[in-house]
């Protein structure tokens, strides 16, 4: 099925009709900068909906449109479920009188009053285990869907989640997300075993998982299932669980958290190319009971499933949503139940705290003794050289080091104050990903708890969750004729390199430069999710394009 067929409306019309007008909004304000975008609230002057408007920025205008926004807009237009941002279109600026100056473009999403790390940060917010509930079973929702049609997120994280005033939690940032090649998970089957390598320097490090700290290549969905445990124990604790300040102390905050890995626990862990710096850290046996005392048997019981060593035995998406969690007092609310609260943006963020009072201290189950990558001797172990250059023992309670983005040849810093603890050390590299594959019937999932009936079901069809959703949030059959299949891109790489690149058309050389972005592991250990943010496109060392079957020794 080509991409065009699935880009039409259940009535033949095209969902994206091409670009609009900038001039077609009503600019209100700005919401947020991310490293790929300046984010804007806006009304339509068309339908006078809000919207955001997501500014891709031109780092090399010569190079004309990122790949990386093309991957994931690709990507967001195929993909439909009300658990996930939906791209409305994009819309076009043209400078007048710029002469030679390209445009600028904006992707077009509905607006979402909050981010989940917003939310948590809002000293007014505290939620209730029913709310916790309602939030993590439309993350689950969304992400088995996305890894029923075999799409990887690899930035699962409390930032990336919005969540609307109707209580509608959306996974936004597709910037990172590429497809798999192996089937989708299965009930009852983890998340399986992956046949090819992809890039590790994936997922911000404080949801990165511990098999992707050790290095493992060949890793499946179970590593957005190790986010979501993350972001669980996040929404109990009112922020991140496990802040480490390198890739070694963020092991270390992982298995004082879960226990230490055994051939057990984690078979094959002793193999993995990093496993080295983390063999002298001693046996412990963990203590999420412990730091979790005051959730529920089965919240704890969820969480460690979520959290489990073993990537081939963690808990995946069908299996989580039917977990019995879900369906134990107190129930989850329901979505339209929720409170409103005040907007929580990242440019929200410095009103809530100058409320608040001085920032958290390190989460308790975290190691006390946060080193630098010293002690990390694992081949290919990152050096966190922007983490631990200044301050690199910092507690994340202080946040990181601010490195002005003038002083990097970056962009220039928002406003003070921006940089956050919460969100997060910067994710890595966008690299690779995109676009789009047959969809699959989703597994048997049972229907939302707060639509009242407990049972089971095995047919897993989406259609039959998604009327429980305002319609504007609804999908159109998930979008697409023919039962919402992704369809299926071009290429794919070769089957043991993480070199996915969509066919676009474009040339070559695009493809090549695009496979070079992401690779230097540097990049992404160091920088936070605002303030400080880094721009990983133009730091990229320039590489001379590869010939097509350029395999990159990095990457195996
Ligand atoms: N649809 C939306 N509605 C409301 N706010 C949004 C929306 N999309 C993004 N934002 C806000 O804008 C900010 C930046 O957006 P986003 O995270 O998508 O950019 P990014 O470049 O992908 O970010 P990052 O630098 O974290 O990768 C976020 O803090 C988020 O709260």
């Amino acid at each position: 099925m080509s991409i065009i067929s699935l880009e039409r409306t259940d009535q033949g019309e095209p969902r994206f009709p091409g670009c609009s007008n900038i001039r077609d909004f009503e600019f209100i304000g700005k919401l947020g900068e991310g490293t790929f975008g300046e984010v804007y609230k806006a009304r339509s002057k068309k339908d006078n909906t809000i919207v955001a408007l997501k500014k891709i920025l031109m780092h090399h205008e010569k190079e004309g449109f990122p790949i990386t926004a093309i991957r994931e807009i690709k990507l967001l237009k195929a993909l439909s479920h009300p658990n996930i941002l939906q791209l409305k279109e994009m819309s076009v600026e043209r400078s007048k009188g710029e002469g030679r100056k390209k445009p600028s473009m904006y992707m077009v999403t509905p607006y979402m009053e909050h981010d989940l790390s917003g939310l948590l940060e809002n000293p007014a917010v505290h939620f209730t285990e029913p709310q916790i509930k309602c939030y993590l079973y439309q993350l689950l929702e969304g992400l088995r869907y996305l890894h029923a049609n075999q799409i990887l997120h690899r930035d699962m994280k409390a930032a990336n989640l919005l969540i609307s005033n109707g209580g509608i939690l959306q996974i936004a940032d597709f910037g990172l997300a590429r497809p798999f090649d192996e089937p989708p998970p299965q009930a009852g089957k983890g998340g399986g075993e992956a046949r090819r390598e992809y890039t590790a320097l994936v997922v911000t490090r404080w949801y990165r998982p511990p098999e992707l700290l050790l290095q493992l290549r060949k890793y499946t969905s179970a590593i957005d299932l190790w986010g979501v445990g993350c972001v669980f124990g996040e929404m109990f604790k009112g922020k991140p669980i496990l802040c480490g300040n390198s890739d070694l102390n963020q092991a270390q905050q992982i298995f004082s958290l879960v226990g230490t890995p055994t051939e057990e626990n984690m078979p094959g862990w002793s193999s993995l190319p990093g496993c080295e710096g983390v063999k002298s850290f001693g046996h412990k046996p963990g203590n999420l009971a412990q730091v979790f005392k005051d959730q529920s048997p089965l919240a704890i019981s969820l969480l460690k499933e979520l959290l489990r060593l073993d990537w081939r035995k963690r808990i995946n998406a069908i299996d989580a949503l039917k977990h019995p969690y879900f369906t134990s007092p107190p129930l989850p609310a329901k979505p339209g139940e929720i409170p409103h609260y005040q907007d929580s943006h990242e440019l929200d963020r410095k009103k809530f705290r100058d409320q608040r009072a001085p920032l958290p201290p390190a989460p308790a189950m975290g190691s006390t003794d946060p080193t630098t990558n010293g002690g990390w001797t694992g081949p290919g172990s990152r050096p966190d050289s922007r983490n631990s250059n200044t301050n690199s023992n910092h507690s994340h309670a202080h946040g990181p080091p601010r490195i002005p983005n003038a002083a990097r040849g970056g962009r220039p810093n928002g406003p003070p104050g921006m940089h956050n603890h919460r969100r997060g050390p910067f994710p890595p590299q966008r690299d690779v990903g995109l676009p789009p594959r047959p969809p699959l019937p989703a597994g048997g999932v049972p229907p939302p708890p707060w639509e009242g009936s407990q049972s089971g079901r095995s047919d897993g069809r989406d259609d039959q969750r998604r009327d429980r959703f305002p319609p504007s949030h609804q999908g159109s059959s998930h979008g697409r004729p023919g039962g919402g299949r992704i369809p299926q891109g071009a290429g794919g790489g070769s089957h043991n390199l993480d070199s996915y690149v969509p066919s676009y058309g474009g040339n070559p050389h695009d493809r090549d430069r695009d496979r070079d972005r992401g690779r230097d592991a540097g990049d992404y250990n160091s920088d936070w999710r605002s303030g400080g943010r880094r721009d990983y496109r133009r730091d990229q060392p320039r590489r001379r394009s590869r010939s097509p079957g350029y395999r990159d020794p990095a990457r195996g």
